[in-house]
């Protein structure tokens, strides 16, 4: 009999419940007794529809208020001492580290969150202090399973492992990961003791960090760990579990650990078949393999799925083979069930988590008996695939072919377009600027639901959303901001509303995914080719410009960054739809530049996101077209035209040179949650581009005091030339109260202005 398994399911409610209640208990209108109980209602509904579609190893633990990464932290009291000082209560630390807090009982900013992997969720990073005491510190991984057995599902409790914990997290005093390791240790094995003696039978340990390139002391740290911690586990059962990739570094390390189960992915884990069959699979441990993928919403090809499982059964005997996903189900949204707008005839070829857990129940039907009637499936799933016609767009297949080395080269040279921008736009020395976003009111919501919902004319809408536009230039001239924004009212989010404007994307009404803490994306589905039909941005940015001396930035999001947060196509590759959607942004371009506009920002928030995970691959498989296809964007505006770009969470490290090769004329980017460690870098390599490392975190409602905003500056300007350097927030503030954002952008340009005076004294 075969088996199925789930490596995570999304937790975040499939109408974002958990969202509303969190929120809610933020803003103090929901008691945190209430909050739980209605958080425990959603895990149980998590595992009845698991244990509906049979699913075998369900997980539990792997639900969370904010991040799985930072429950882990408080788990084994990796709280620092700012959080500890606070006196609050556990929920409220937990809350704390998560988005800072302001308030009677002190200021303290939130803890760095990074790009978990290559997906668009992100995590929080854990801490380890000199003086960390590593120890069980709360209740939550025994308290879900025990939730879970009482109605009557023994569960497979999933835990953040060791390794990737250790290789995730910021070190502040003079330890260092190995420093922790036996602390760690300890405490797992009372973990595992614990899961032990509540009864459990098996117990996941999620390292994904396996994936990627490993030194050979980073191998011995992971040995080192498995071996303390395999060494007297009892007879509970551990399954290493591995996702995003493929293990090649350590495979063989990993087959001699004495693991009960180990988890591979065979879909972006290129080598894992390959390793498979070369090294075998030891015996009496059970493979989870990754087949259904967790993080793409088409239709598992159960034909090609079969033939790959049929595969490991040359070396793995097939009781010991269990169908898992690729990864956590939490990338991908809950159930096409909620998409009543949705023709069936698109609905047929997706499957969103829910109907995942059908795929796997399918698939161990299918493999358990390959008669001839049951693989009807299979061939019914063969019928389902479009055909190239459907796809097609030969007007858009003519202009790639057209495209020729010009296409992607911008003239003059950065240094030349840098003196013409700087004699034409006249801006003061450091520009104060921000992202993009002004904050998305409740009003402005409502809005685009009664335009959805036919309650609101098109007309009115436009109107009302010019009403805030005028607003919005209002106030930053009143803050006096140098390069004023429209504020991206229009957009429900910067990606789905290009995807909604361009011809080729689908939409969903709920399919949405958990991007950080209690904020969600709903990616647009790349369907057919990509064309532009009519300007998308051109009246609002206008609208703005009209209203303003100062420069308006249009506002575009480049082309790697539509395609990295929708989800792809896979009949055809990556780079052939970046650039079908570069020509796109580049005819977008081109309008806002004819019609007045003198700086167009091109956002680039996600390059770093499919950036693959082995370094080897990065330019071949990646970078190569993913550069070009933002210089396709840009390359023939004018000399004196400035391109901005943005990119959140991104810490460049050895990409320098290629933000570089991007050919921008300045560049903003997230800085102020790390320490300005991406300034260093930066320098080192002799960087460029004009610069705006962010000021201060907009992911926190805390508002940033004046003195804190100068001492960044000033960090930054013993580094930057101040001729390179540009002063905004880390990123858009669409997620923020309007009295706060107000009150934050005021002592930015407080801030800038005094340091323009210090300047000016000093040449006097
Ligand atoms: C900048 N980031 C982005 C990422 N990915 C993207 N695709 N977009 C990004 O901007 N990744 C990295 C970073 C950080 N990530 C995020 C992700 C999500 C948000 C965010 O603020 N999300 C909002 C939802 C945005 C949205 O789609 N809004 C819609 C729907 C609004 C809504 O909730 N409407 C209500 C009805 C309202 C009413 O009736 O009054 C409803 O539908 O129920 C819109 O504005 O129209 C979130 O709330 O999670 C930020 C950063
Ligand atoms: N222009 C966008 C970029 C976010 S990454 C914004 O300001 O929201
Ligand atoms: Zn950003």
């Amino acid at each position: 009999m075969s088996k199925s398994s789930v490596i995570g399911f999304p937790r975040i409610g499939s109408l974002r419940e958990l969202k509303h209640w969190t929120e809610d208990y933020f803003a103090g209108k929901l008691s945190l007794t209430q909050l739980h109980k209605n958080a425990a209602g959603l895990r149980e509904q998590h595992w009845l529809w698991q244990k509906q579609k049979d699913i075998d190893f369900i997980p539990s633990n792997d639900f969370s208020f904010y991040d799985g990464v930072l429950d882990t932290a408080c788990f084994l009291n990796l709280i620092p001492r700012e959080y500890q000082d606070l006196g609050l209560h556990d929920t409220d630390t937990y809350f704390a580290m998560a988005r800072g807090y302001q308030g009677e009982k002190g200021d303290v900013k939130a803890l760095a969150m990074r790009k978990w992997f290559n997906t668009n969720y992100h995590y929080i990073v854990p801490v380890f202090d000199d003086d960390t005491e590593v120890r069980l510190n709360t209740d939550g991984p025994f308290s879900y399973y025990r939730e879970a057995m009482k109605l009557g599902i023994k569960t497979k409790p999933v835990l953040l492992g060791p390794f990737t914990l250790l290789k995730l997290a910021d070190y502040r005093g003079v330890k260092k990961a190995e420093d922790f390791a036996g602390p760690l240790i300890s405490a797992y094995r009372e973990v595992f003791s614990k899961f032990h003696s509540l009864g459990a039978e098996w117990l996941q340990m999620d390292e994904p960090i396996l994936v990627t390139d490993l030194t050979q002391e980073e191998i011995g740290l992971f040995k080192d760990l498995y071996t303390g911690l395999l060494t007297g586990k009892e007879d509970l059962k551990v399954l290493l579990q591995t996702y995003f990739g493929d293990v090649r570094d350590v495979y063989r390390e990993i087959m001699k650990l004495g693991f009960d189960g180990i988890g591979l992915d065979f879909l972006e884990g290129k080598k894992n078949l390959q390793l498979l069959e070369e090294n075998g699979f030891p015996k009496n441990t059970l493979l989870f393999a990754g087949v259904v993928n967790g993080k793409n919403i088409w239709r598992n090809n159960y034909e090609k799925t079969r033939k790959m499982i049929n595969q490991f059964t040359a070396k793995i005997t097939e009781e010991n083979i269990v169908i898992n996903t690729s990864c956590s189900l939490l990338h991908v949204p809950y159930s096409l069930e909620n998409e009543d707008n949705m023709d069936q005839k698109y609905k047929n070829h997706f499957a969103f988590a829910r109907e995942k857990l059908q795929e796997l129940g399918d698939l161990k039907e299918l493999l358990d008996d390959q008669d001839e009637e049951k693989n009807e499936k299979y061939l019914q799933q063969i019928a389902l695939r479009k055909t190239k016609e459907d796809d097609v767009n030969p007007g858009i297949q003519k202009r790639i072919k057209a495209l020729s080395e010009k296409d992607f080269k911008r003239c003059p040279d950065f240094e030349e377009r840098e003196k013409l921008q700087k004699a034409k736009l006249k801006l003061p020395v450091l520009p104060a600027t921000t992202i993009g976003s002004f904050p998305q009111t409740a009003e402005v919501k409502a809005w685009r639901a009664k335009l959805k919902k036919k309650e609101l004319a098109p007309a009115q809408y436009e109107e009302n959303i010019k009403k805030k536009i005028a607003q919005c230039i209002a106030q930053q001239e009143e803050i006096g901001l140098d390069v004023l924004v429209h504020g991206e009212f229009e957009r429900n989010d910067m990606v789905e509303y290009f995807g909604e404007n361009l011809e080729g994307f689908l939409f969903t009404q709920k399919a949405w995914v958990q991007s950080y803490g209690t904020r969600c994306v709903k990616p647009p589905i790349i369907w057919t080719d990509i064309e532009r039909k009519n300007p998308i941005t051109l009246k609002y940015s206008t609208y703005a410009q009209s209203l303003t001396a100062k420069p308006v930035k249009g506002m575009l999001t480049g082309p790697v960054t539509i395609l990295n947060w929708s989800f792809p196509r896979e009949d055809i590759s990556d780079k052939e739809t970046a650039f079908q959607i570069a020509l796109a942004i580049r005819d977008e371009v081109l309008d806002l530049e004819a019609h007045g506009i003198r700086v167009i920002q091109i956002d680039e928030a996600a390059l770093k996101e499919k950036l693959p995970i082995r370094r080897a691959d990065w330019h071949t498989e990646y970078l190569d077209w993913a550069i070009s296809a933002f210089r396709l964007v840009h390359s023939s505006v004018r000399p004196e035209t400035q391109i901005h770009t943005h990119m959140c969470y991104s810490e460049f490290g050895q990409m320098i040179k290629d933000i570089e090769a991007m050919d921008a004329d300045v560049i903003s980017f997230e800085a102020s949650r790390s320490n300005l460690a991406i300034v260093n870098s930066l320098v080192e390599a002799g960087f460029q581009t004009e610069v705006g490392p962010g000021v201060y975190d907009i992911h926190s409602p805390r508002v940033p005091s004046k003195e804190e905003i100068l001492k960044a500056l000033k960090g930054m300007l013993g580094k930057i030339e101040q001729a390179k350097l540009w002063v905004n927030p880390d990123c858009g503030l669409k997620t923020r109260g309007e009295t706060e954002t107000i009150a934050s952008l005021k002592n930015v340009v407080q801030a800038v202005l005094e340091i323009r005076e210090e300047i000016k004294a000093r040449q006097d």
